[in-house]
């Protein structure tokens, strides 16, 4: 047996939702840039799911849809008002959140299409909702109900803050959102597929890709990536720090990817944003840190920022608590974890590879009174 560490170039399934290709990302076969520079969040969704770029009246449906369904159960918010809150993360917050939703939904377990694409819709309306109710209530504050009126965007902010946000913030959420919403058949995708392809449901299959998106080798690294900044405190102190790094063999977060070789397409587009919200808010220190690092890590090891690298100081310039920063790439990749589970349903096969077994064998039974 051959076996390839990570699954390294190892081409598991067929997909027409995204496509990383010589380093451009697609979805749909969409470029990323028209889609950072011209799409809304909800176009993106509509487009993960439907195959299409919707028109005017198909885009106003979504949104109306979404908007219905945003409010979530009482029983939810009470559930973690019973936590120890400032002791539980948010992904775990929110992994719990989604597979407690299950539990309300009357629909979980129903496997017809129909069904399946209503469970997307309720999902996605109701991600953020839980978001920002967990951070309101481990700030001791009420959590503020979604409004209808608003994008999905602004609605996140809004619950978040508890009032309505500036055009800037929307924006910059909006772009993030459509940034991180679809990434081919990484960690948490795969995670996802392989958990319904046994024919499991919608709620069991984002939870699950929400575990995997927790890691800091995967989503979990922009909260890391603050961290870091937030160490190294000032820009004198970068080249130590990456010095250091390199000669402990420390990985260095938002740094390398698996697949891109040149550059991740996404980077730029938040370089630009972190360059342009640090300036805003009056603190370019965390831009300029993160541009001389960049510049110091890619001439020792020619390793390219990844996308959770300038998110990082995005939303930190938005007033955003660190760690909601792998949440609200959650809030973006239920998108696409979605549309990869619809996919999966639709033409299905259990995924199941093999291990090579390297462990003793011929053990001869000992009975416990004789084990050592
Ligand atoms: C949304 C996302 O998931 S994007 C990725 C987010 N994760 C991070 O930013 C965490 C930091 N980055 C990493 O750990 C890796 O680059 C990963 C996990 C993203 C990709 O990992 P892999 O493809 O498995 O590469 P692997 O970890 O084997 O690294 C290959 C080589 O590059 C080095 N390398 C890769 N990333 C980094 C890094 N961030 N800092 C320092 N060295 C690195 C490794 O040490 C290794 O060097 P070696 O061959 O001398 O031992
Ligand atoms: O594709 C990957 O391995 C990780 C990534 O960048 C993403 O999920 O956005």
């Amino acid at each position: 047996m051959t076996v390839t560490r990570g699954l390294e170039g190892v081409v598991a399934t067929q997909s027409k939702v995204s496509s990383i290709i010589d380093d451009q990302l697609t979805y749909v076969g969409y470029s990323i840039d028209d889609l950072a520079e011209n799409a809304s969040f909800e176009e993106v969704v509509y487009l993960l799911w439907h195959f299409k770029l919707p028109n005017k009246e198909e885009l106003a449906e979504l949104k109306q849809q979404l908007a219905e369904n945003a409010s979530i159960p009482q029983e939810l918010i009470d559930h973690f008002r019973s936590y120890p809150i400032n002791k539980v993360h948010p992904m775990a917050a929110l992994r719990t959140a989604v597979s407690m939703l299950g539990l309300f939904d009357e629909e979980a377990d129903v496997m017809d299409k129909e069904a399946n694409y209503r469970k997307a819709i309720r999902l996605q309306a109701k991600m953020p909702t839980i978001v920002a109710a967990f951070q309101r209530i481990r700030k001791g504050l009420e959590p503020v109900a979604p409004r209808k009126d608003l994008s999905f965007a602004a609605n996140f902010l809004y619950m978040l803050n508890g009032e309505e946000p500036d055009k800037i913030a929307v924006e910059a959420i909006d772009k993030a959102l459509v940034l991180h919403a679809d990434h081919e058949l990484n960690a948490s995708t795969f995670t996802a597929r392989v958990c319904v392809a046994t024919l499991s449901d919608v709620y069991s299959g984002i939870t699950a890709a929400i575990g995997a998106l927790k890691g800091p080798l995967h989503g979990g690294a922009n909260e890391q990536v603050m961290k870091m900044l937030t160490e190294i405190g000032s820009i004198e102190n970068v080249e130590a720090y990456v010095e250091n790094a390199f000669a402990n063999k420390q990985k260095i977060m938002g740094f390398g990817h698996r697949v891109y070789r040149q550059g991740d397409p996404r980077a730029k587009h938040l370089k630009k944003m972190s360059k342009q919200l640090t300036a805003l808010t009056g603190e370019p220190k965390w831009y300029e840190m993160s541009e001389k690092m960049e510049g110091l890590v890619r001439a020792a090891k020619n390793l390219p920022p990844n996308v959770d690298f300038y998110s990082a100081s995005v939303y930190h310039s938005l007033g955003i608590d660190h760690d909601l920063f792998t949440p609200i790439f959650a809030i973006s990749r239920t998108s696409g974890w979605l549309a990869h589970i619809l996919e999966q349903y639709d033409n299905n096969r259990l995924i199941r590879p093999r291990a090579d077994y390297v462990g003793p064998t011929k053990q001869q039974w000992i009975p416990i009174e004789n084990r050592a």
